[in-house]
């Protein structure tokens, strides 16, 4: 079996004295070296998630083990920690970094807190893309898009061995999120760098992702290759009849044509016309049918 990026048991996490739960008996494993979206609708514990992983917040059930670690003793600075941090970087939603210092005092703090590890080449690759940034710049004069570029920059020139991404792409137009992305990807070919990004815009994930996860209401639906996942399902479109002896994730009628989206690949008798869903349409339908069986496939499942 390959290397273990992320591996969650019955991970949960809950909130305030009700115990809401944003993360509830999920069990999944990334693999080291995948390129992981993680989707689901607002709420669905994307964010909960990332934060566990960096060991930000620790987990009130199960456990999460990052990189063979335990992200949570980073935070209690125990020396079971040590060297974990380094290896991780994670980019939050709302991109904190310090106002009053320029981009140049940021990309030398980042380099005097990775000694050893530290790519200038990248940070400053990185920055002075498309017409650049002004090294001069003081970070509380930034666009939203502009602090995303630097703190893609910190993230990247650190050379994680997992980067966790919190919806990294948002504020960017769509030209940078493009060069951002390909910067992204080459970090991943080239230095087998793991990481889990996640991200409303379905269709983009799509194209950059290798491996998937989708959350929802705190609950693990699909883990897994995207590829072996999207093998794994077919798309139905015929007149209304009888669905095939299919486990049916979502149907949906209109007029007298019925479209399905069932588990199952192969031949299906009875006049189905059959296609392969996109990522986009596998991961719609799982939304829109919270009821549909959850599937991991076998590189996502947690030995017992
Ligand atoms: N500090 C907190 N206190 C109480 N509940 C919280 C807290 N942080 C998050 N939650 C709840 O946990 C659940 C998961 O939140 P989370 O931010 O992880 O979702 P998300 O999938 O990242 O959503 P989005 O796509 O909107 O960013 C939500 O119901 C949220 O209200």
């Amino acid at each position: 079996m390959t290397a273990t990026a992320i591996e969650a048991n019955g991970l949960g996490l809950g909130y305030g004295r009700r115990g809401r739960r944003a993360l509830d008996d999920c069990s999944f494993r990334v693999p080291a070296g995948r390129v992981c979206a993680l989707a689901g609708p607002n709420g669905a514990g994307k964010s909960t998630l990332l934060a566990l992983a960096a060991g930000l917040l620790r987990p009130t059930d199960g456990t999460l083990r990052v990189l063979g670690g335990t992200p949570s003793d980073v935070r209690a600075g125990t020396s079971r920690a040590e060297g974990l941090r380094e290896r991780i970087a994670y980019v939050a939603q709302d991109k904190p970094l310090y106002p009053q210092l320029t981009i140049g005092e940021t990309l030398r703090l980042g380099h005097e807190l990775n000694p050893g590890r530290w790519d200038a080449a990248v940070a400053e690759r990185i920055v002075e893309e498309d017409g650049g940034l002004d090294p001069g710049a003081r970070v509380r004069s930034l666009s939203g898009g502009q602090r995303t570029r630097v703190a893609l920059a910190l993230a990247l020139a650190k050379r994680p061995e997992l980067m966790l991404l919190d919806e990294p792409m948002a504020d960017l137009d769509p030209l940078a999120r493009h060069r951002l992305t390909a910067a992204l990807m080459t970090e991943a070919a080239d230095h087998g760098t793991t990481i889990v990004i996640s991200s409303h815009i379905l269709s983009e994930l799509e194209a950059t992702c290798d491996y998937v996860l989708l959350l929802d209401g705190g609950h693990v639906r699909l883990a897994g290759e995207t590829e072996d996942l999207v093998c794994a399902h077919t798309l139905l479109t015929g007149p209304v009849a009888e669905l095939p002896d299919h486990t049916v994730v979502e149907s949906r009628t209109t007029g007298r044509q019925l479209t399905a989206l069932v588990r199952g690949s192969g031949a299906v008798g009875g006049g189905w016309r059959t296609s392969q869903p996109s990522l986009e349409e596998l991961l719609m339908a799982h939304l829109r049918s919270p009821d549909a069986p959850p599937l991991l496939t076998p590189s996502a499942e947690v030995a017992a």
